[in-house]
């Protein structure tokens, strides 16, 4: 089974009153348009496989730097996610989301990154699934979810079949 990891990074977005702005306010977060691997051409945060040795969290800082040259910290849990392939366990996913970065978003070879208000998430150019826990990740809330996707490899192009979720869960103690 794989281990992955995503980041979301978060940040208030404030209207600039010099320029007749009416927008309210809101928070944005950075999504990446995924140009390589597993859901590429799709939107997603920017994560990957962990490497030897290294724990989830270590994984979505290196991640995030190496796709769009963000420097994350103060990373906070927000899900657990399973996904299955006919029956089996293929990838188990930690989520994270944090407001300390430092730096500006950058395309690399592997990611465009754009910041997205959080409301206007592009979910229809994202994997199936994401609809359904990041809406809460993205409102500070806490997931723990299996998605069941069915139809064989690759895992991006099976059918999403059904899902179980579970809300406000507790990672203490975890990584
Ligand atoms: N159903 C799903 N919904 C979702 O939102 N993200 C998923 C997902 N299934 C996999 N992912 C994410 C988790 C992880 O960030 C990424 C793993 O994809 P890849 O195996 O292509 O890894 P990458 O190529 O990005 O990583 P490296 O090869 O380690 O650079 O895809």
């Amino acid at each position: 089974m794989i281990e992955a990891t995503l980041c979301f990074p978060l940040r208030e977005w404030t209207p600039d009153e010099r320029t007749g702005d009416d927008r309210e306010r809101t928070d944005e977060v950075l999504l990446i348009e995924k140009r390589r691997g597993l859901g590429e051409g799709w939107y997603n945060g920017p994560g990957g496989k962990l490497e030897n040795g290294e724990t989830p969290r270590e994984c979505a800082v290196r991640e995030t730097r190496e796709e769009v040259g963000l420097a994350v910290r103060n990373l906070e849990k927000a899900g657990e996610l399973t996904f299955t392939l006919d029956g089996d366990r293929h990838t188990f996913c930690h989520v994270y989301r944090t407001r300390s970065f430092d730096g500006e978003p950058t395309p690399s070879d592997e990611a465009r990154p754009e910041w997205v208000p959080i409301d206007e998430v592009p979910y229809d150019r994202m994997w199936e699934d994401d609809r359904l826990w990041l809406p809460a990740v993205l409102e500070g809330d806490t997931v723990a979810g299996e998605f069941r996707f069915e139809g064989g490899e690759p895992l991006d192009e099976a059918d999403f079949a059904d899902h179980d979720l579970e809300r406000d869960v507790s990672f203490e103690d975890r990584s």
